[in-house]
């Protein structure tokens, strides 16, 4: 079965950016690469679902977070995961874009149209927008409306990949791999950072090779493997490593996936970066922000095709509920000073 998908123009035509999301692109992408490079000081901090699949609860969400944005402002700069594609370990539900009926029927022409539409208005409140992109392909339907993106643990390793991130015009976050190895991420963000020819597809959806023009706005995210690497010590290490290839020196850690462990204990990791942030630690003058998997609900729900899903709540990796989310980054902003 080989179903036609919309040109990225003709998408474009259909949910246009709109002068308010520009305007929340563009100065996202310039505090964050200004974060990145050290001239301004705050925190980054990616969070969100950990996948949305209903969108009306994405947009409860955002409306939230943006509020708590205003309050942490002069501390954190919050960008809103808006992950719709979802790399996944063996089989399992792979994102809104892929399947937004959540029952398996994967209109995947209706999953863009309803993903770009949940950026546009994401953006268009004020609020920007982070993603992973899994399908390389997909940047070319919605990179206008993303401020940061991750490449992640699973697909850190693939030239496709990091030649995709040359090409993207937000700062990038490479995460280490999942057995927690850093190297990978290094050779990630030392090959993105130069140019490529990338088989694509153009804006009238004719396959086409593009030279991209390299990213030098990348930095490196700490998420664990077989072991975390939250600690100061494995903080240290990974600054250490990344600075001698002179690339961003600092990095961000993820509060979930490997440094959360299997329990889920994502508010276990933020209380002790903060308790080293109260404390002064040297080590944390070495981080630039941190990733938070958060929703309206705490926890996760087990999905099952085509059965109604709770709309507030995980169905992919358990998230810190937004009442803890919103606690913990009051904190962060204030240790932060
Ligand atoms: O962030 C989400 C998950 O950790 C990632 O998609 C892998 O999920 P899985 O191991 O449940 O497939
Ligand atoms: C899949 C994710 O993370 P990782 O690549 O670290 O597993 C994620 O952040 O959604």
């Amino acid at each position: 079965m080989v179903d036609a998908l919309p040109t990225p123009h003709a998408l474009r035509d259909a949910v246009p950016l709109s002068d308010a999301t520009q305007g929340t692109v563009e100065r996202a992408r310039a505090d964050i690469r200004e974060i990145l490079h050290g001239a301004d000081r705050r925190w980054l901090v990616v969070v969100g679902p950990c996948s949305v699949h209903d969108v009306d609860a994405a947009r409860e969400y955002a409306a939230q977070l943006h509020a708590l944005q205003q309050e942490v402002s002069s501390s954190l700069l919050l960008v809103m995961r808006v992950y719709v594609e979802k790399p996944r370990t063996r089989l399992g539900w792979t994102g809104l874009l892929h399947d937004p009926g959540l029952d398996g029927s994967g209109r995947v022409n209706d999953g863009l149209r309803i993903a770009r539409a949940l950026f546009e208005e994401i953006n268009a409140m004020g609020l920007p927008v982070a993603t992973e992109f899994v399908d390389p392909v997909v940047a070319d339907y919605l990179q206008d409306l993303v401020a940061w993106s991750a490449i992640g643990a699973r697909t850190v390793e693939s030239p496709l990949h990091r030649q995709m991130a040359s090409g993207l015009a937000c700062p990038v976050g490479f995460k280490n791999s999942t057995s927690g190895d850093v190297t990978a991420a290094i050779n990630g963000m030392i090959s993105a950072g130069a140019t490529h020819r990338v088989l694509t597809i153009d804006d009238d959806g004719r396959a086409a090779v593009r030279q991209t023009p390299g990213n030098p706005d990348t930095h490196l995210i700490l998420r664990g493997g077989t072991r975390p690497n939250a600690d100061r010590h494995s903080v240290h290490v990974a600054s250490a490593a990344v600075a001698r290839e002179r690339l961003v020196p600092r990095v961000m850690i993820d509060c979930g996936h490997g440094n959360a462990g299997p329990s889920g204990a994502q508010t276990v990791v933020l209380e002790d970066i903060i308790r080293r942030v109260q404390g002064r630690n040297e080590d944390m003058t070495h981080v630039l922000g941190i990733m938070l998997e958060s929703h309206l609900e705490e926890g996760r729900q087990l999905f099952v095709p085509g059965v109604p899903m709770r709309p507030g709540q995980s169905i992919t990796d358990a998230c810190v509920s937004l009442e803890d989310t919103r606690r913990l980054l009051r904190e962060l902003a204030r240790a932060l000073g």
